[in-house]
């Protein structure tokens, strides 16, 4: 035990201090919804800041920490509240942006500042007395610190339990408005949340100081343990997070006594990443994902013409095939810009397109370029092949990447990424079958094809343009593909992709393999230009560079992609002074924290070149043909049953013993007062929600058990009491989903390939329902151009256009006038004659209800309370005391019995 003493307590020590700095970031995400991956940033500022004023300006240490931790903390919190509270409806995308810019800054800005060469050391200012405690020398600056980080995290949790400010601090994230009505202040609370947690944050700065020589990537990166404790505390707990935080400070001190060499010698410094991982691949989902905040979405909507993007495109490629006249010794960085493109591309793909964030693309790039020379070298293997197998080697990561993905939300994806960036370079870079300990390099070598002139850096650039000229024409096309409108609509809305009959994850995998193997192959030809690399080319913090990038660089794909590689590549290669990447680091930095805090309109092209690029690419005059509406065929005959189905939040019994059966070939309504548990007993029919008992069943076959797609497939369609349209796609695509997302399934090719019979038939069931709709005139406008009843006849317009026999339509008319509601009433009749399809109406609206349906079930407080045909369900006494109030129902049901 002894033995082991000396590392438990250095352990301990450490871990107060990750700890508190991982109770200060979930403090703060957890009242403002925004999590900050520039906490650790913020203990680099209060940890420099300690610096000047003690060692360089000789200020007594409680004075200089006061200042570091009691002045810099609170203006820093105050900073971030600002920001923060500009960007919580902004996307996932851009919080992440704004924080990972803000990182950039603070990281670039501080080696500015303070001359990277120089080595500055904080000496240790707490008390140098020590005690013996078996055998093992403890000094007491170790127990202020561990006993510091215990009585701060006990009494915020007590705080937090029974302090007004805290319960408010709490409840500002549930209902801010809610909050406001009851007399608190959201605006106040957040800031002071922002306050504490920025504090606690320069507190561990502080108290990092003086444990190693200053460095602001290392403090950054340091801190990054927090998120390991965080994680470990759900993002909610704080005792768990400081419980996190001593855990992995101790396992990784005790790791630097197990792992001295080898494989395993990374693991001291990658353990907060491990732990972290871990939690996210193994928490259960509900104590992770409930945590997740769901942000609105915003993307641009316009993009340039195809002719004008064709001309656009022979136009750059033009340009750059003079580029080997002019670029003189400047070629390499041409290539590696040239190359890269496919990097920022298959960056762009999985950001902008399917909005996934990932911050570890660099990470693909070392892999392509590792993986490519010992394939080349090593195994002499043929040039192409070893490419690309060198891609392919990054495909079974990405879809591990892509699990906290799949279980939980985007921002946990983001968090894995970032962590395994780190993680691969301290673990992995150094092993021989990545770039090796020596740090000598790998060789990267040209084809040594005889029939054309590659091995010269300029028959290399154009080889390499020509790979990039045609894998980005396979990018557009898969863009445009029906891999392309799952992806977009995933971004949208994974909710109606998945309940349209599309298989999300796979969707997700997909993207997020391909992405991997487009980076790894970019990475790849990248480094064959530069002959031999090694693996401080790769540093994780240039991914975080990228992703801010593309999320500022405006314009689609390919553009985005081409723009970001240039700035990145080119313009130090320009501007020779000797920190020009310093001051770019800054200057991207601080555009992912504007273009984030611009309103959703500003991050479009501007409005000039827009009309320009429309102008002259004489945009609308030449429309395709609408392709021709299918007649559709009568659906099978069925019935969806329903049998005592009970669905329970906690100790809210939603939906408590409901049966009904809705047949193909009528209208079936499903009514009651607000919060009967009408749209839960939806959810539970399309499997959004998994009932505590009672089964679901479709023509027979019970499908409880099933997932939202495969019920689709099965033949349920539905729409949303809260409109889930695909708001970045046209009303077309948005339909066009709703015929062919069920046809991609699970088999991957199916995502990209479809016969053209059956493409046929998904154009002209599409047009069909456009047409049912009364959308033709609206059929190429985006959805978020159009009114409340546009919108949800483009609903009904997606879900008449899939293969499904019933509908779900969960108050289709609610925001619609008198003669929408009409029109939808007869819309709905015609397709049941027509089709016979079978339609389960929730509606408030009871003169539609009564319209059309043919049979009616009454739910209050989660019951069923009456079903029968519209004309008794208008005479009973029970529905109308439902709609009045508690006590009448119990009386009118007594009085029905009774009669
Ligand atoms: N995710 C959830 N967590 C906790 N409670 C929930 C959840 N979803 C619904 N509830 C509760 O279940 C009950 C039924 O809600 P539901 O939305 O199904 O009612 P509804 O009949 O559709 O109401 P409305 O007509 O207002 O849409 C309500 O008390 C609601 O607060």
């Amino acid at each position: 035990m002894t033995e082991y003493l000396p590392f438990i307590v250095a352990g301990l020590v450490t871990g107060a201090v990750y700890g508190l700095a991982g109770v200060g970031l979930v403090l703060t995400y957890k009242t403002s919804g925004v999590f900050n991956f520039a906490h650790g940033a913020l203990a680099t500022v209060a940890a420099y800041a300690f610096f000047v004023l003690n060692v360089e300006h000789e200020v007594s240490w409680p004075i200089a920490a006061a200042g570091a931790i009691l002045v810099a903390g609170p203006v820093m919190g105050l900073i971030l509240e600002l920001i923060t509270r500009r960007i919580a409806t902004a996307g996932l995308a851009y919080q992440v942006s704004a924080t990972v810019g803000l990182l950039l800054v603070v990281e670039a800005g501080t080696d500015l500042l303070f001359d990277p060469t120089v080595i500055r050391v904080v000496p240790a200012f707490l008390t140098e007395e020590s005690f013996t405690l078996l055998d093992t020398s403890i000094a007491w600056a170790d127990v202020i610190v561990f006993a510091f980080a215990i009585v701060v995290t006990a009494a915020l949790a007590l705080f937090f339990r029974v302090s007004r400010t805290g319960l408010q601090m709490r409840a500002v994230v549930d209902n801010p408005e809610l909050l406001s009505l009851f007399g608190g202040s959201p605006a106040f609370t957040r800031r002071l949340a922002w306050v504490l947690g920025s504090v606690l944050v320069a507190a561990s700065g502080v108290l990092l100081a003086p444990l190693l020589p200053l460095d602001p990537l290392q403090l950054t990166l340091l801190v990054v343990a927090a998120f390991g404790a965080a994680a470990i505390g759900s993002f909610s707990s704080l005792p768990l997070t400081l419980f996190g935080g001593l855990l992995i400070g101790v396992l990784a001190s005790l790791s630097t006594k197990w792992f001295l060499t080898g494989v395993l010698s990374g693991v001291p410094v990658s353990l907060p990443f491990i732990v972290l991982f871990a939690v996210l691949l193994v928490f259960p989902k509900r104590r992770l994902a409930g945590k997740a905040f769901s942000v609105a979405r915003s993307r641009p909507t316009w993009s340039a013409p195809a002719s004008a993007q064709l001309v656009g495109g022979a136009l750059v490629i033009a340009f750059l095939a003079t580029v080997p006249s002019f670029a003189g010794v400047r070629l390499t960085a041409w290539t590696v810009a040239v190359a890269s493109v496919l990097v920022f591309l298959s960056l762009s793909l999985l950001v902008r397109t399917s909005g996934q964030v990932s911050l570890a693309h660099v990470s693909f790039t070392a892999m392509g370029a590792a993986a490519f020379s010992h394939l080349a070298v090593d195994q002499e293997m043929p040039w192409l092949v070893a490419l690309f197998l060198a891609g392919l080697i990054a495909v079974p990561i990405g879809a591990v990447l892509a699990i906290p993905a799949i279980r939980l939300t985007g921002l946990y994806l983001a968090l894995a990424t970032f962590g395994f960036g780190i993680l691969l370079q301290s673990m992995f870079y150094s092993q021989d079958y990545m770039f090796g300990a020596t740090g000598l390099g790998l060789p990267e070598p040209r084809p040594g094809w005889s029939w054309v002139d590659v091995q010269s850096d300029e028959g290399y650039y154009y080889l390499v343009l020509g790979f990039v000229a045609i894998a980005t024409g396979l990018v557009i096309w898969l863009n445009k593909s029906r891999l392309g409108r799952l992806m977009r609509g995933l971004a949208d809305s994974p909710m109606a992709v998945a309940t349209s009959g599309a298989e999300v994850n796979v969707t997700r995998v997909m993207v997020f393999c391909l992405s991997a193997f487009l980076a790894a192959v970019g990475g790849a030809l990248a480094a064959v230009a530069q002959t031999t690399v090694n693996g401080d080319s790769y540093q994780p913090l240039t991914s975080l560079v990228f992703f801010v990038l593309v999320m500022v660089v405006l314009g689609g794909e390919p553009w985005n992609a081409v723009i970001a590689s240039a700035l990145f590549f080119l313009v130090p290669a320009y501007m020779e002074t000797g920190d020009i990447t310093t001051w770019t680091q800054v200057g991207f930095g601080v555009a992912g924290v504007v273009i984030a805090l611009l309103p959703a309109a500003a991050r479009e092209v501007p409005r000039p070149i827009r009309e320009l690029v429309d102008r002259v690419s004489r945009r609308g005059r030449r429309t395709k043909a609408a392709p021709v509406a299918g007649q559709r065929p009568l659906v099978e005959a069925g019935t969806l049953e329903v049998r005592d189905l009970n669905v329970r939040f906690g100790g809210v019994h939603a939906v408590d013993g409901v049966s009904l059966s809705a047949p193909t070939g009528s209208i079936t309504g499903l009514i009651g007062p607000n919060g009967a548990g009408k749209t839960t007993t939806f959810n539970a029919c399309s499997g959004i929600n998994r009932p505590s008992s009672g089964t679901v069943c479709l023509d027979g076959h019970n499908v409880s058990r099933r997932g939202p797609a495969y019920r689709a497939r099965r033949g349920i369609g539905r729409t949303f009491q809260k409109m889930e349209l695909f708001e970045s796609l046209t009303v077309r695509e948005n339909v066009a989903l709703g015929a062919e997302a069920a046809r991609s399934g699970f088999n991957p090719l199916s995502h990209v390939f479809s016969n053209p019979v059956r493409s046929r038939r998904a154009a002209a069931d599409t047009q069909h329902a456009i047409e049912l709709c009364a959308l033709s005139e609206l059929a190429e406008r985006p959805v978020s151009a159009l009114s409340t009843g546009q919108r949800r006849l483009v609903e009904l317009a997606r879900c008449l256009a899939g293969d499904f026999r019933i509908l779900l339509l969960d108050e289709p008319s609610s925001g619609l006038d008198h003669a929408e509601t009409e029109f939808f009433g007869t819309i709905l009749k015609n397709v049941v004659a027509e089709r016979g399809l079978g339609i389960l109406l929730v509606e408030h609206d009871m003169s539609l209800v009564l319209d059309v349906c043919a049979y009616i079930y009454v739910l209050d407080f989660g019951k069923p309370i009456y079903d029968g045909s519209p004309e008794q369900v208008t005479a009973s006494p029970i529905v109308r005391a439902a709609y009045l109030g508690d006590a009448e129902v119990e009386t009118a049901i007594e009085l029905e019995v009774t009669a």
